[in-house]
């Protein structure tokens, strides 16, 4: 392929962030769209320094996407480029269709960047994916989070996934296909209108008489990434300055907590929640701000698995006993803890419990309130009690947290 003046420009973007990352074994998620065979292209013109593969998920949900796959790797195969295809068969009919198969997307292709040993995976998206993930997310009233996607680099199932292109437009990257005369396939999908993203696709062209474009869009949401990046740090100094953990619990303390910014107590109290709750995603904003509310008037909350007990000096945050009280597990993991200790057959980990806690002789002296004990774990053999490593601490068994330490999580 010879390149051009706008093709190096092109590569030269897709160079250096390939450089920032360090890596050498390229993965490239290609769909067989217009964007992510560009991309291909493009990251096979790189040199012989880098190594190229190929990976297509074939969602198997409308017609034609195993000849779309089928596509994508006669082209790879010209290319001496070597690729797989995955086939999705995970969907039950249930839940959000879309969702659902991006999250399953993601992990078929981390799982094969894995066993192929590649540093990072390429995907396609472009400036215009972010102008439009933008006005997706001002419909949806986003902060300064919502309105900072999409990031260039992020990590998913332990695999590194980089956005080279987002400071190209999709235009540029189908002019690139045509000057080269190479194929892609066009989803049908991206002109339907019941899609939300095609609907915005259609209306930023009619925003150019108002000076809101693509590039506009971009901008705005680079400048929300910036905005992002120093709220994260001021967030997590107060972290520093005002939490203590103890054991699973986290204590903050309260004056210092209210006389922060609206949105730095936020921040704050969304990373407690997710910390003590071990959950994926943060709480909606709405419910955070009552939180905040409460802990204002002094009054105590329920929040995400989390209770929130606040007294005049301090604000606790603790796993919530009736979050936990229905997880059993028959091995040593359970909720956010594992447990270590002379493991038998037909044990089992449960919350501890009140009637339990109860019959402990020296729960007490721990420094845990009777409530953070109830929802810590508890080992039984049969209706045995054998061990409550937080409540009554034994030389035989300890309960470790999985994320140990909140300060270094932050
Ligand atoms: N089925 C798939 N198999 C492999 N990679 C995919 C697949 N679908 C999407 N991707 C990757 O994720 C990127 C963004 O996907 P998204 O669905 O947002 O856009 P798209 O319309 O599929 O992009 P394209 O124009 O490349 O088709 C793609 O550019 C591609 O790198």
């Amino acid at each position: 392929m010879q390149l051009g003046r706008s093709d190096t420009d092109l590569l030269a973007i897709l160079s250096s962030e390939i450089a920032k990352a360090g890596a050498t074994r390229i993965g490239v998620a290609v769909s067989g769209g217009g964007d992510s065979m560009a991309l291909l292209h493009l990251a096979t013109a790189l040199g012989e320094r880098f190594r190229i593969e190929a990976i297509t998920v074939d969602h198997g949900l409308r017609e034609g996407s195993t000849a779309e796959a089928e596509f994508v790797q006669k082209v790879c195969s010209t290319l001496n480029v070597p690729h797989a295809t995955a086939r999705w068969t995970g969907w039950k009919g249930e839940g959000n269709l879309q969702k659902r198969a991006r999250e399953a997307r993601y992990s078929l292709i981390s799982e094969w960047a894995k066993r192929r040993k590649l540093h990072v995976v390429l995907i396609g998206h472009t400036q215009d994916d972010v102008a439009e993930t933008f006005l997706i997310r001002l419909a949806r009233e986003a902060g300064v989070d919502g309105l900072a996607e999409m990031d260039a680099r992020f990590e998913r199932h332990g695999v590194t996934f980089l956005r080279p292109m987002l400071s190209a437009s999709r235009e540029d990257l189908r002019q690139f296909l045509k000057r080269h005369r190479r194929d892609w396939r066009e989803d049908p999908s991206n002109e339907n209108e019941m899609f939300e993203r095609v609907r915005i696709r259609r209306a930023i062209e009619t925003f150019e008489g108002l000076g809101i474009s693509t590039e506009s869009l971009a901008r705005v949401s680079q400048n929300m990434r910036d905005a992002r990046e120093v709220l994260e740090a001021d967030a997590r100094c107060l972290g520093k300055a005002l939490v203590t953990q103890v054991q699973g619990d986290l204590l903050i303390e309260r004056e210092g907590f209210l006389f922060a910014a609206k949105e730095l107590r936020r921040r704050l109290l969304v990373k407690a929640l997710r910390w003590v709750s071990n959950a994926d995603y943060a709480p909606r904003r709405a419910p955070v701000e009552e939180l905040d509310h409460a802990i204002q008037e002094g009054r105590n909350f329920s929040l995400a698995g989390c209770m929130i007990t606040v007294t005049k000096t301090r604000i606790r945050i603790a796993r919530e006993y009736n979050a936990v009280r229905d997880i059993v597990e028959h091995s040593p993991s359970w909720d956010r803890w594992i447990v270590d200790g002379p493991w038998e057959m037909g044990m089992q980990v449960r919350p501890l419990g009140e009637p339990a806690l109860a019959g402990l002789e020296n729960w007490r002296e721990s420094e845990l309130p009777r409530k953070s004990l109830m929802s810590s774990p508890s080992v039984w053999k049969k209706d045995v009690l054998i061990a409550a490593p937080l409540a009554e601490p034994s030389s035989s068994w300890e309960a470790g947290l999985k994320s140990p330490d909140f300060l270094a999580s932050l």
